[in-house]
C-alpha cells in the first residue's frame, strides 16, 4: 500500500505536487497518468525519498520511505533507467545492489532470468540498448522481492514484444497481492495494463478510479442506430426526459439514415425507435477509448500545450 496525505511540493514558485490525498491498493495494477509537468515523477520520487516534501507525507507499508530498514525489500522502482554505472556489468551491478541490500546473491540470477538478461548479464551496461536497459531497471526494481513496485514510464523505449512482457509482467505482480503503481502516456497500454487509474495535472488530483469509470464518464460515449425513418427518431429521441439532473440528449445526424446518440442508454433508444415505428438496422454502443476520457479529464491542466496547426481553420 502507498499512502499520500496532502502531498505537497513547492520548487521556487512552482508547486510541482499540490495537496495530493490517495491509497495505492495492493494486488491492483494502478495507472499514473499526467500531461508532461503534471508532477508525477516529483511524487514517486517523494514516496522514495529522494525528494523532501513541502507538505503532507507519503507513506510505503505505512511508514515513511526513510524509515525503512531494507527500502530495496520492501519498495522496488525504475524511475530513471539510464541511471546506472555504464562501466558495470548488469550482473555486477545489481551485486552490488543486493549487497548493500542484504539480498542473497542467487536472487540476481533468478531476476536476471525474470528480465530476460541472462545471456547478456556479463556485458557493461553502458553498452545496452534503450530496451535492455529497461529491463535491467526492472530486474533491480524486483531484487528484493517487494510487496510495493512503482515504475516511471517502464515500457518507454521497449519494442511490442518488450512491450507485451511488461504488461504480463505488471498483471502478474499484481495477481500476487503486490501494489504496483506505474505511470505512462501510452493511453492504449494502460487501457490493457490498469485496473484503477490516478490522474493528475498541474499538480492536482483529477481522478481517482477504476479504468471502466474513467471511461464511462466520458463524453464520447453514444449509441449509434441507423434506421430508414431516422428523422423522426432523432426528433423523438430530442424531446426525451433527460435521464437525470444535468444529463442532456444529443443527437448528431453522422449520415444518411444513421444517428449518433449521447446521454440516452442503448434501450432507451430502441424504445423511442419502437414507440415512432421506426425499424432498425442497426444499435450499438460506441465506446469510448481512455484516450478520449483522458483529453477530456486533462484538456484545461495541460501545461506545455502546442497549437494544432490549421485547427483554426478546420475547427
Ligand atoms: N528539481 C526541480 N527543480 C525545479 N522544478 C522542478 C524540479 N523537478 C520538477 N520540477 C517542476 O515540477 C513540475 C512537475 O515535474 P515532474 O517531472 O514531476 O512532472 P511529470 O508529470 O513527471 O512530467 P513528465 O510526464 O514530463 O515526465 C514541472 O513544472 C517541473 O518543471
Amino acid at each position: 500500500m502507498i499512502t499520500l496525505r496532502r502531498l505537497t511540493k513547492r520548487y521556487g514558485d512552482t508547486t510541482a505536487v499540490r495537496d495530493l490525498t490517495l491509497d495505492v491498493a495492493p494486488g491492483l495494477v494502478t495507472g499514473f497518468l499526467g500531461p508532461n509537468g503534471a508532477g508525477k515523477s516529483t511524487t514517486m520520487r517523494m514516496i522514495l525519498g529522494l525528494d523532501r516534501p513541502t507538505g503532507g507525507h507519503a507513506l510505503v507499508g505505512g511508514r515513511p520511505y526513510a524509515a525503512l530498514r531494507h527500502p530495496l525489500r520492501e519498495v522496488g522502482a525504475l524511475l530513471d533507467a539510464g541511471a546506472l554505472h555504464p562501466g558495470r556489468s548488469a550482473r555486477r551491478h545489481l551485486l552490488a545492489m543486493a549487497r548493500s541490500n542484504g539480498i542473497a546473491a542467487r536472487r540476481v540470477e533468478e531476476v536476471l532470468a525474470t528480465v530476460g538478461l541472462e545471456g547478456v548479464a556479463g556485458r557493461r551496461a553502458g553498452s545496452f540498448s534503450l530496451g535492455m536497459g529497461q529491463r535491467l531497471g526492472i530486474a533491480g526494481a524486483l531484487l528484493g522481492d517487494p510487496a510495493v513496485l512503482m515504475f516511471d514510464e517502464p515500457v518507454n523505449g521497449l519494442d511490442p514484444d518488450g512491450v507485451r512482457w511488461v504488461r504480463r509482467l505488471m498483471r502478474s505482480l499484481a495477481a500476487e497481492g503486490r501494489t504496483v503503481f506505474v505511470s505512462s502516456h501510452l493511453m492504449s497500454e494502460m487501457q490493457l495494463t490498469a485496473d484503477r487509474l490516478v490522474v493528475i495535472g498541474k499538480g492536482r488530483l483529477i481522478a481517482d478510479a477504476p479504468v471502466a469509470e474513467v471511461i464511462a464518464g466520458s463524453s464520447r460515449n453514444a449509441v449509434r442506430v441507423r434506421s430508414p425513418h431516422a428523422p423522426r427518431l432523432a426528433e423523438r429521441l430530442e424531446t426525451a426526459p433527460a435521464p437525470g439532473p444535468g444529463a442532456k440528449v444529443e443527437v448528431a445526424r453522422v449520415a444518411d439514415g444513421e444517428l449518433l446518440v449521447t446521454g440516452l442508454p442503448l434501450e432507451e433508444v430502441g424504445m423511442a425507435a419502437h414507440a415512432v415505428g421506426a425499424p432498425v438496422l442497426e444499435l450499438s454502443e460506441v465506446k469510448a477509448s481512455l484516450e478520449e476520457a483522458y483529453m477530456e479529464l486533462t484538456g484545461t491542466s495541460v501545461e506545455y500545450g502546442a497549437s494544432t496547426p490549421g485547427a483554426e481553420r478546420h475547427p
